[in-house]
């Protein structure tokens, strides 16, 4: 399996490759150059497997060239080994045909865990075998940071640095990271936001001449293809608990850089039946505002009770863009100029219509998202994180039936956002047994303006040799 760059001029790379380069060097995002199919007999052939097993199915093709079957499973069996559900993605079950999946079960409470607990075990796997060094760098809006650093504390071949926007993480998230005192592990809190931080990891790869000879950065952002890879499977997962492949399933997806999302496309691509796919977005809805009225423009910001979400640059977007402009490179480069030194892009005609066939989408606000947690746990008695509660309404809201199981993605555990919930007049989610003293840990972070030239002094000073 090869992997091609979206802008069409970086080398194409192998599987091992991919997952050390992150960005592609003409700035693109690497992609499978073609996606692996499942008939609807091997789709059959999945049912009753563990989660673990069907990792393994979904994954072997895409890395049939670089791990043997033994070193697979030997890595999955590790990166799941400390989900606190047995079932490792359970499915409530909260309305008439109406499903959470729960992805909070992970180490670090948020969906990301699925790909990042994964991916440190690849790293550490391929960076011993090579005897290589690097530097992780990643952005976060809060829940990617804590799962990064969880997968890659122990590996000695890495030295970690996030960026997290300083003030706009909730205290749980921002302790989750800070809390970890590894001497590999550094946390920076940019005065700025999301996009900030993610425009300088991006800038950083793209020029890495600020690190020594020898060390090159690695992603753990879903900039990473091994990112998107790993969060395929839950759709796999849920779809066939719900009766796939005979029957078909929609899934509403909370989201803001739009990996998940798009892990749920190629899901639909690779032949799992889903029929509709919706878009969950908070204020910050370039997303919701380009597939409703092709108005993909920049605006402010702004600071939500949904934070992880509060994105407006979605780095993601772009591999759906190669895809609707038929995967050519030129295209892509051209809207990407118009984003980044005109503010916004305006998709063609045929490439909309193309889009609106694939996604449906919704947006909320604070005082709607508020209401759903609150309404939902009266009813039901179950506790919703906000941007769950986006993703529930936004599903309940777009879907076309309601005789097609619609999935709500459950990204986080309620206990990370207690603002949201307390607005809803409830009290507090507990933390789980291994975080209850989260509060009571030391802290090591480090305030940075947001200047690229500090934060790249800070990584190259904090190095270990
Ligand atoms: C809790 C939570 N929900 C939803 C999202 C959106 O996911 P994505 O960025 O893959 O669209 C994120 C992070 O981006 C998140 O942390
Ligand atoms: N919500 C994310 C933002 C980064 O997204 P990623 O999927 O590209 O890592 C976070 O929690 O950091």
């Amino acid at each position: 399996m090869k992997y091609i760059s979206t802008r069409g001029s970086a080398p194409s790379l192998s599987f091992e490759e991919v997952v050390l380069t992150g960005l592609a060097s003409d700035g693109g995002l690497y992609v499978p150059e073609t996606l692996p199919q499942f008939s609807h007999s091997d789709i059959e052939a999945m049912r009753g497997m563990s989660y673990q097993e069907l990792a393994f199915t979904v994954m072997k093709p895409f890395v049939a060239d670089a791990l043997s079957d033994d070193e697979l499973k030997g890595l999955i069996a590790k990166a799941y080994s400390t989900f606190r559900h047995n079932g490792i993605a359970p499915l409530v079950q909260t309305g008439h045909n109406e499903f959470i999946l729960e992805l909070f079960q992970g180490p670090t409470l948020a969906f990301k865990d699925f790909a990042l607990q994964f991916l440190g075990q690849l790293l550490d796997h391929i960076l011993k075998k090579r005897n290589q060094k690097v530097v992780v760098m990643g952005a976060t809006s809060g829940d990617t940071g804590s799962a990064a650093i969880e997968g890659c504390r122990h590996c000695d071949n890495i030295d970690i640095f996030i960026l997290h926007p300083h003030q706009r993480v909730s205290e749980v998230q921002r302790r989750q990271m800070t809390t970890v005192l590894d001497d590999n592990v550094h946390n920076i809190a940019l005065e700025g936001n999301f996009d900030d931080c993610q425009n300088m990891v991006k800038a950083s790869f793209a020029d890495q001449s600020f690190l020594p000879d020898g060390r090159q950065l690695v992603a753990v952002n879903s900039i990473n293809w091994a990112r998107i890879m790993a969060q395929i499977v839950y759709y796999f997962y849920a779809a066939l608990s719900l009766g796939a492949p005979a029957r078909a399933v929609n899934f509403s997806v909370p989201t803001g850089n739009f990996g998940d999302i798009f892990a749920g496309y190629l899901a639909k691509g690779m032949g799992l039946p889903i029929d509709q796919l919706i878009i969950a977005t908070n204020q910050n809805d370039i997303l919701h505002r380009c597939i409703s009225e092709n108005d993909h423009s920049k605006r402010d910001l702004v600071h939500s009770l949904s934070p992880s979400m509060d994105i407006m640059v979605s780095s993601n977007f772009e591999r759906l863009l190669f895809d609707l402009y038929d995967r050519n490179g030129a295209s892509i480069v051209t809207l990407m100029d118009a984003l980044k030194n005109g503010g916004g892009m305006t998709l063609g005609e045929a490439e909309l219509a193309k889009a609106k066939t694939l996604f449906s989408s919704f947006r909320l606000d604070d005082a709607e998202m508020v209401k759903v947690i609150k309404d939902v746990f009266e009813q039901t008695e179950y506790l919703l994180d906000p941007h769950t509660a986006i993703g529930l309404e936004a599903g309940r809201r777009a879907r076309h039936d309601h005789n097609t199981p619609m999935v709500c993605l459950a990204t986080a555990h309620p206990a990370k956002f207690p603002e949201a919930i307390q607005k809803a007049g409830l009290s507090d989610a507990p933390l789980p047994h291994h975080m209850a003293d989260l509060f009571e840990r030391e802290e090591r972070y480090q305030v940075l303006s947001n200047d690229m030239d500090a934060v790249q002094k800070f990584i190259g000073s904090h190095l270990r040799t």
